[in-house]
């Protein structure tokens, strides 16, 4: 970034910043972010909660709009030294279609890159996905793997495959020189599976619990390994990254695996250590169910959505593909972050645990 720009103030833009990841990152530019004139936030759907953040020294501008129409998006980035690209239909359950999927995630993408070019924003951070790598359609096992495991990124899911793709557009694009004739520097961050605050997945395997009077069922084998990463974590990478972006011929073009040091367990394991402490037990030390029936509740589920779609929207926790992402091992170890920009997690596992337990426990009473 130019000493010009160091030396003055900086725009930010956070597409998708009324989400859970958003929030998040922020909140964390507010908070840790010197450099910030302005932040710009961009959703579809504005929370009640920007307004509080209107008080503070930093201008906040709050702007309704879709990544989808070019032209909101270009009006939004103009002006803007850094883009964090967030915003995405982050949809395994079959809520929306596949085309509104790819035009969200890809042609939104694309949209963003364009107005970048366009209008002279010299940093893009892309909020990839774990997703982009695996797991594959094959189910192979990703076992503690970084940036530069090979693997058969092979997918047939709408939503893997959208990311896949949105990650190539804005990798391809680093160096397109931007109105202004600087280069385009652009990186994506590739989160595991993220929780913290404003999960709403742990928030349904909560009131999933409650209704069945304190229980939950173990439906995948404790050994099946799922990496996981605490929001919090993953905004200070996004903030740290963006910060660091100036050092285009090491960064520009890369990608980076988000991780904190959360434990290897399998995804309900994990989850509870969150809702134990919440007054929810899991069920068996082995799966109740035999693989095969699930396999065909979880395409019993599929038929059902399909069934009830002109009627009513069925999308539960159990299909064909989150089963299979469920079952099969994907973690990473990395030290890349860390090696290119100098990240360390800024929360320690116990702290993110904790922070977790605490928001759980209060979904309860905010939802009583
Ligand atoms: N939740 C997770 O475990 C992981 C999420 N990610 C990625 O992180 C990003 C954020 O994910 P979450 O915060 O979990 O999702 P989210 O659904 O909570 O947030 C996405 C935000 O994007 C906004 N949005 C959706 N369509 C839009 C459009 N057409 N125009 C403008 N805004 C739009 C939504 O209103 C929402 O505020 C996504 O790109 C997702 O692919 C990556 C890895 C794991
Ligand atoms: C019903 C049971 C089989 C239960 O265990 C299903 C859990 C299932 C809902 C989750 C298991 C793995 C999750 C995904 C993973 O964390 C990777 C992801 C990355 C993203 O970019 C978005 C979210 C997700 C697809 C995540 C979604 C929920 C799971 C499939």
């Amino acid at each position: 970034m130019a000493d010009s720009a160091r030396a003055q103030k900086l725009v930010y833009l956070v597409t998708g910043g009324c989400g859970f990841l958003g929030e998040h990152v922020v909140r964390m530019l507010l908070q840790r972010e010197p450099r910030l004139c302005e932040l710009r936030i961009f959703d579809l759907h504005l929370g009640p909660w920007l307004d509080e953040l209107k008080t503070g020294p930093v201008r906040v501008t709050a702007i309704q709009g879709d990544v989808t129409q070019a032209h909101e998006v270009a009006a939004a980035v103009a002006g803007a030294h850094v883009v964090i690209h967030t915003a995405g239909l982050v949809d395994v359950f079959g809520k929306a279609s596949p085309e509104t999927i790819h035009e969200v995630n890809v042609q939104g993408t694309q949209n963003v890159i364009e107005a970048c070019v366009q209008t002279g924003t010299q940093f893009l951070v892309y909020t990839s996905s774990m997703e982009v790598v695996g797991p594959n359609v094959k189910g192979h096992p990703f076992y503690r793997g970084n940036e530069d495991t090979p693997y058969e990124a092979v997918h047939r899911h709408p939503y893997p495959c959208s990311k896949a793709l949105a990650e190539r557009l804005v990798l391809e694009a680093n160096g397109r020189k931007v109105r202004g004739g600087l280069p385009l520097v652009t990186c994506a961050l590739r989160p595991t599976g993220i929780y913290g605050e404003g999960h709403q997945i742990m928030r349904d395997f909560y009131h999933q619990g409650l209704r069945l009077g304190g229980r939950l069922f173990r439906a995948i084998p404790a050994s099946v390994e799922h990496g996981r990463v605490y929001v919090g974590n993953v905004a200070w990478m996004h903030v740290l990254v963006a910060r660091e972006e100036q050092r285009a011929a090491l960064m520009g073009g890369q990608v980076y695996f988000c991780y904190d040091k959360s434990p290897y367990k399998s995804y309900e394991d994990f989850n509870m250590e969150f809702l134990r402490p919440c007054g929810l037990r899991l069920v068996g030390t082995r799966p109740l169910l035999p693989y095969w029936l699930l396999v065909f509740l979880a395409a019993l589920n599929a038929l059902l959505q399909w069934l009830l779609r002109p009627l009513l929207l069925y999308a539960p926790l159990l299909n064909p593909y989150t089963l299979a992402v469920a079952n099969t091992t994907f973690t990473v170890s990395t030290n890349k972050a860390q090696r290119h920009f100098g990240y360390e997690p800024l929360f320690s596992w116990e702290d993110s645990r904790t922070r977790t337990i605490r928001w759980v426990q209060g979904v309860e009473s905010s939802s009583q």
